[in-house]
């Protein structure tokens, strides 16, 4: 039966993590929590106060390039593997050592999954359920089989296939670590000079790293605001401890980071509710560009914004990149205590869309500097903004209340109703985004004509005088973010 399987395949894993020096409280278990949708888990048996040991992992049972080629000063294997960036070198390593049967890690492959639901494993049809979704164009499928072929194949393990290459890879994506590497095995690992690792995220320190499965730590679940421990690196061992007391009977959970659910499920194959506040929506500035230059935009009832020529369109994008405001596309958020829902950039690109040529000569000859985002949030900056939200909004072929309605129904297909989940999310970003735009109320004073407006705009901008305009500029020609 393929329950006795799961519990002695679990079984063999934990009689090999003791032989192989894993130390585990006798507090925790690993528990099949199958029927609840999160595969195996670790579950507190008794309960545990804060800063508690969980486990303690030594480093030499962790999987990387370093350990498996440990004591091999060079080889054309490990020369290879040296040449690739690092999720690619590990999955090389992960492909090679599951095909020995006397692998020492061979009751740890057994426990990890053959197939996740990460979105490169989606066809066609179950990805056009994310509609409009950015994360769609993420996925990079084929740049990672062009990776595989290039990097995988010449080393010939015995069996190399693409869908091999995928399912190694994406457990890596949901189960590896990037660790801090040891002090002696510095010179040693590091990928290609120029190609990144965008399999996984690098704090951005000097420190160097290297991406590791580690054993029992890869076992424990996450759940946004159920975080309960974190992995320390800092000792010879690598130690899972508490963060928080857990009670007997609750699930231990790790940290997987502020993920917006579209990303959750790229990387890991699945979403829940509690990722909801960190949904996103990708606002590109090219969409932008085309709603300024295309045709008339109708701002309110019988008032009209003139499109901008290309060329002016142009020249003020150009403005942009100069102030340092300009993103290929904009992150809108859910506000929260650390972030605005919108972005200055967006808010600064929008203003210098709408700016009168006067003040944005003004601009371009350093006379004057972008304003505080107090004053970028004019009323017409917002008026647009909502527009662009619509326009947005729009690219998805449902609406906020269709998807809702869809989500009420009973036995939608797992990926499906992940999908509605996701898309559902952006479209609430998206609601909540207009209804802070529309309480903007910058005066409108150096902003284009508005043809048939009751809109405060070119009566004031056309007097403006230098010195009230200095009142309001930060350095002349100062560069750089507004934040
Ligand atoms: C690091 S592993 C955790 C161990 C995993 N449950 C197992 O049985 O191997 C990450 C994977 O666990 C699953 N997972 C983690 N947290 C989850 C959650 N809150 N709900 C559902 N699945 C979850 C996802 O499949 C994810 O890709």
């Amino acid at each position: 039966m393929e329950s006795d399987s799961f519990q002695a395949t679990t079984e063999a894993f934990l009689e090999w993590l003791s032989k192989i020096g894993v130390r585990i409280n006798p507090k925790m278990t690993l528990k099949d929590l199958k029927s609840e949708g999160r595969g195996r888990g670790v579950v507190a048996a008794a309960d545990f106060e804060e800063d508690e040991v969980v486990f303690c992992i030594p480093r030499t049972a962790v999987l990387n390039v370093n350990n498996v080629f440990a004591g091999q000063d060079s080889g054309a294997s490990k020369e290879a593997l040296l040449q690739m960036p690092n999720w690619l070198a590990l999955t090389a390593t992960m492909m090679s050592e599951g095909q020995q049967s006397d692998s020492r890690w061979a009751p740890y492959l057994a426990v990890l999954p053959q197939k996740l639901d990460s979105l490169v494993f989606w066809s066609e049809e179950e990805l056009a359920e994310l509609q409009a979704s950015s994360v769609a164009k993420k996925i990079g499928r084929s740049s990672a089989e062009e990776m595989f072929t290039k990097h995988i194949s010449p080393l010939g393990l015995g069996e190399f296939n693409v869908e091999l290459c995928h399912q190694v890879a994406s457990v890596i994506m949901a189960y590896a670590f990037d660790i801090p590497e040891e002090e002696p095995a510095k010179q040693e690992n590091g990928g290609a000079e120029g190609e990144t690792d965008d399999l996984v995220s690098d704090d951005g320190e000097d420190e160097k790293t290297i991406l590791s499965m580690i054993p029992l730590a890869d076992m424990l679940n996450a759940d946004a605001e159920r975080n309960n421990a974190r992995i320390y690196y800092e000792n010879e061992d690598l130690e899972m401890r508490t963060i928080k007391p857990i009670m007997a009977g609750e699930e231990i959970f790790n940290d997987y980071g502020q993920l917006p659910r579209s990303d959750l499920l790229r990387r890991y194959g699945y979403v829940t509710e509690n990722y909801a506040q960190y949904d996103v929506v990708e606002i590109s500035s090219a969409s932008i560009k085309s709603l300024m230059t295309e045709k008339p935009q109708e701002i309110q009832s019988g008032q009209f914004l003139d499109p901008l020529t290309s060329a002016e369109a142009e020249e003020r994008v150009a403005l942009a990149d100069r102030e340092g405001i300009l993103e290929d596309s904009y992150d809108v958020n859910i506000a929260n205590a650390e972030e605005r829902a919108i972005p200055d950039e967006l808010l600064a690109l929008l203003y210098l869309f709408l700016l009168d040529n006067e003040n944005l000569e003004a601009i371009v000859t350093s006379q004057s500097a972008l304003p505080s985002r107090s004053k970028l949030a004019t009323e017409l900056v917002g008026k647009v903004l909502v527009k662009v939200l619509r326009h947005r909004e729009a690219e998805y072929a449902t609406t906020l209340e269709e998807d809702e309605k869809l989500l009420q129904a009973a036995n939608l297909p797992r990926r499906t109703a992940m999908a509605i989940q996701v898309r559902h999310g952006e479209k609430r970003v998206l609601r909540l985004a207009v209804e802070e735009a529309m309480k903007f109320e910058a005066a409108n004073k150096r902003m284009r004509p508005i043809r048939g407006s009751a809109l405060n705009t070119a009566k004031n901008g056309s007097n403006l005088n230098n010195k009230r305009r200095a009142e309001e500029v930060s350095k002349p020609g100062k560069k750089g973010r507004l934040r």
